[in-house]
């Protein structure tokens, strides 16, 4: 893929977070790996969906380092290229403070897979990570936001579950692409508005029967499958 590509594709991605009301103001970004390139093109900081141009999508190296763009990368930068190096399947990366996931980050709680909707995108809880230590915050808030989500997936297909939610943050999501991270957010997002209604409606609700959850992923993924791949 040429930079001009990659660019548009990303620029595409974050277009649709906004035409799907996951993201107010400058909040959010997506991002997209080419690695035969070894870059990463990511949303500016700061800069309004309504504002935001193709040509304005920065291109980083998985060190961080900006390589073309005269714009500030996202502020979450190293968030998306921790997980590039650590999920080497994941193609694109999302981030939102869309609301009800949101609300869950902040209340520091994995929501629970309390029907098939849930059980056919991610297998088991979507997981929320534990409070960053005050040492990990003073290193580096974004790298370790990374390291949170990675301890999270240990020894785990992050395909298995392409969404998680940053305690006291706001979630990530990724995909094979950045459209398919998008498509991940937009489904984390509903999926974490009907877990707080179905908690608000009946509190002591217990999950998914594990044959039942087992039963829809597996419909769904396969061993080898991931979604909308035959
Ligand atoms: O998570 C946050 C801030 O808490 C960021 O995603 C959000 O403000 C967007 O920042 P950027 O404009 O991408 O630098």
């Amino acid at each position: 893929m040429s930079h001009t590509e990659l660019k548009r594709a990303v620029y595409e991605a974050n277009m649709e977070l906004h035409r799907r009301n996951l993201v107010v103001h400058t909040w959010g970004n997506v991002s997209q790996i080419d690695r035969a390139l070894g870059l990463v093109a990511i949303k500016p900081s700061g800069v309004a969906y309504d504002k935001l141009r193709a040509e304005d999508i920065v291109l980083v190296d998985l060190d961080n380092q900006v390589v073309d763009s005269a714009l500030r990368p996202s502020s979450d930068t190293k968030t998306h290229t921790h997980l590039y190096r650590h999920f080497d399947a994941i193609g694109g990366v999302t981030h939102t403070h869309s609301t009800y996931a949101t609300a869950w980050a902040q209340a520091q709680q994995s929501i629970p897979c309390y029907g098939t909707t849930h059980a056919d995108y991610a297998y088991g809880d979507i997981a929320c990570t534990a409070i960053m230590s005050d040492a990990q915050i003073a290193r580096d808030y974004e790298e370790e936001t990374g390291v949170q989500i990675t301890d999270c997936y240990a020894g785990r297909d992050p395909m298995e579950a392409p969404m998680v939610i940053v305690a006291g943050h706001a979630p990530f999501t990724w995909g094979r692409s950045a459209d398919e991270a998008v498509m991940h957010a937009v489904i984390l997002e509903e999926i974490a508005r009907m877990a707080y209604l179905t908690r608000t409606l009946r509190a002591d609700t217990g999950p998914l029967k594990q044959a039942i959850t087992d039963k829809h992923y597996l419909r769904k993924h396969g061993k080898d499958a991931y979604y909308g791949q035959k």
